[in-house]
């Protein structure tokens, strides 16, 4: 029988999308695997971003276990603060994932374009990453890439997490190196076991770089930046000006034992998260 009609009558309620369902826009970026376009599907007028990945690159890295696990994971997140997967399709040379559409893109340029954030920006955009990995965490899914290029903003400036790719459903200790170097917690430099505390150093890194403009333990080389981290070297430069709130939370972030990290819970409850976060989690006051 013929695959398509088999799933067809597997599931017959989930609907088999196809390129005719879409009309595709414009490009909006692209990545190492693919690019992303603006699309709209054609009967609901919904739009959404339709990001198409080449086959063949994904076989050449040999990364097909890893985008089916992206695709399993981020179809089985429902967050505000995680970018939706509606579904994907694929023909004989592409896959393509109909991803929620975030209509102002990508953190990073917002980053890059006023240099640091505010602390209310900053504080909001925390809050929300700690609230996306809770619930992340309860499924048993740790992101371990978090960083700026991974985070859009919506069309009220709710911050989406995007790009699973790195992620894993954490079923046992993982081993396996992956991530940029600057946003790498100390137990994967030094490729040891590492489970969900990962990523709230992480969270750490991210809210020293929203203040600051750079990751704190940024350095010419990537030996300067292993043994920046390894040595956790963190210092606060004197401008721009950051509340000493903040750069508690940062410190009790940024510490080299994984089970001394402040939980995601103390971060929701810290001080400065109380007094700075937006609690609509959004910046729709940025002037984009
Ligand atoms: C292939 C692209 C890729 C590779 C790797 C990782 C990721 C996740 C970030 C992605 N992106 C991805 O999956 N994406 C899923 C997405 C998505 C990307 C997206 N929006 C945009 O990329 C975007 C970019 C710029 C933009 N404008 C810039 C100029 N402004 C004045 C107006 C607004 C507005 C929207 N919506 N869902």
């Amino acid at each position: 029988m013929h695959s398509q009609t088999r799933r067809q009558n597997q599931n017959p309620q989930k609907k088999q999308w196809s390129l005719q369902d879409f009309e595709i826009g414009k490009p909006l970026g692209k990545g190492k695997f693919g690019r992303v376009y603006l699309a709209r599907e054609l009967k609901s007028k919904y739009i959404v971003a339709l990001k198409v990945i080449f086959k063949e690159q994904i076989e050449k890295y040999r990364l097909h276990h890893q985008l089916r696990r992206e695709m399993e994971i981020q179809t089985s997140l429902r967050h505000p603060n995680v970018l939706m997967l509606y579904g994907w399709f694929h023909d004989d040379e592409r896959i393509y994932l109909i991803l929620e559409y975030a209509h102002r893109g990508e953190l990073y340029r917002e980053l890059r374009k006023t240099g640091h954030l505010t602390e209310k920006q900053a504080a909001t955009y925390i809050a929300s990453l700690a609230q996306a990995l809770a619930y992340c965490h309860e499924k048993d899914v740790i992101h371990r890439d978090i960083k700026p290029e991974n985070l859009l903003l919506d069309h009220e400036g709710r911050l989406k997490i995007a790009d699973f790719g790195w992620s894993v459903q954490s079923t046992s200790k993982r081993h396996t190196m992956c991530g940029t170097l600057d946003y790498l917690a100390p137990e994967m430099v030094e490729n040891k076991a590492h489970d969900y505390a990962v990523d709230n150093w992480t969270l750490g890194i991210l809210c020293y770089e929203f203040l600051y403009g750079v990751p704190p333990f940024e350095a010419e080389s990537q030996t300067d930046t292993f043994r920046r981290i390894m040595k956790v070297d963190l210092s606060f430069p004197s401008t721009p000006q950051v509340s000493a709130e903040a750069k508690d939370l940062i410190s009790r972030l940024l510490v080299k034992d994984s089970s001394k990290r402040l939980s995601l819970q103390k971060i929701m409850e810290h001080p400065w998260i109380m007094k700075n976060a937006d609690p609509m989690d959004k910046c729709s006051k940025l002037d984009l």
